[in-house]
């Protein structure tokens, strides 16, 4: 049996200002480093520890990642970092705020942009100010493959070639993993992993800052998962990510 840890990082500025992020490299508040260390506590307190550790190109992965290992002595691990793990680009609703914009177009749009399989929000311009194929960062990467919108279908096709190059034979090599990524690219994970289906991936919100724990079989079929600490504190942490689309 393996044992992998998700976590998805902790309140970033943005969240607090419920603005939609997607591939904006914005900071986590005094908050989300708070949820980070504590999420190294009950790591560290259930007796985890962790050979390798995967985040995305975002700085507030990156930075509950380091929090998360740093409450577990643990800094010095190899941390490998990808765009494939990157939040879901929201496109033109980067920046705007959800509750305005559910004002706008409705809860109903909203929910569709936010939560639905397959319909991408609409995407930015390519010489839009926002858009990151200029930024540095991604300077490695074909420019035509800088998304410049995506749905959550979009999403899992990215993640999971990482995962089956990088991730799965980690873990199949004995490696214990953990993964500090973002909301939506968790929910690609997920639906991959526990094969939720298309309809009902809508329903699936993930809290921030607390570590999902996925043990799986030798075949990675999960034969269980959870969240770690108060499972009802983290229900109720998933259903007020549900509602911050709400007019
Ligand atoms: O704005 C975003 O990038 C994501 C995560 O914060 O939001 P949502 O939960 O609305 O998909």
């Amino acid at each position: 049996m393996y044992k992998i840890v998700l976590i998805r990082h902790g309140e970033s500025t943005w969240n607090l200002e419920n603005r939609f992020t997607g591939w904006t490299d914005v900071d986590l508040t005094p908050t989300g480093v708070e949820q980070a260390k504590q999420a190294g506590r009950l790591l560290k307190e259930a007796g985890f520890d962790f050979d390798i550790t995967y985040t995305s190109m975002l700085k507030r992965a990156v930075w509950t990642l380091w929090h998360t290992l740093d409450q577990m002595d643990r800094t010095w691990l190899p941390v490998v970092h990808s765009w494939r793990l990157n939040e879901r680009h929201y496109g033109a609703l980067q920046g705007l705020n959800k509750g305005e914009t559910a004002k706008k177009f409705g809860d109903e749009q909203v929910l569709v942009w936010r939560r639905s399989y397959d319909t991408p929000p609409p995407a930015l311009e390519a010489s839009d100010a926002r858009s990151e194929r200029s930024d540095l960062r991604y300077a490695k990467m074909n420019p035509q493959d800088i998304p410049l919108t995506e749905c959550l279908k979009d999403t899992v096709e990215r993640v999971l070639p990482f995962w089956n190059d990088s991730v799965a034979p980690a873990i199949k090599l004995g490696k214990r993993v953990v993964i500090a990524a973002h909301g939506n690219s968790i929910r690609a994970l997920v639906k991959y992993l526990d094969g939720i289906a298309d309809d009902a991936i809508v329903g699936v919100n993930i809290p921030n800052g607390i570590p999902l724990v996925y043990e799986l079989d030798e075949n990675l079929k999960p034969i269980k998962s959870y969240y770690l600490g108060d499972a009802e504190a983290a229900a109720k942490a998933a259903a007020a990510v549900a509602s911050q689309g709400k007019a």
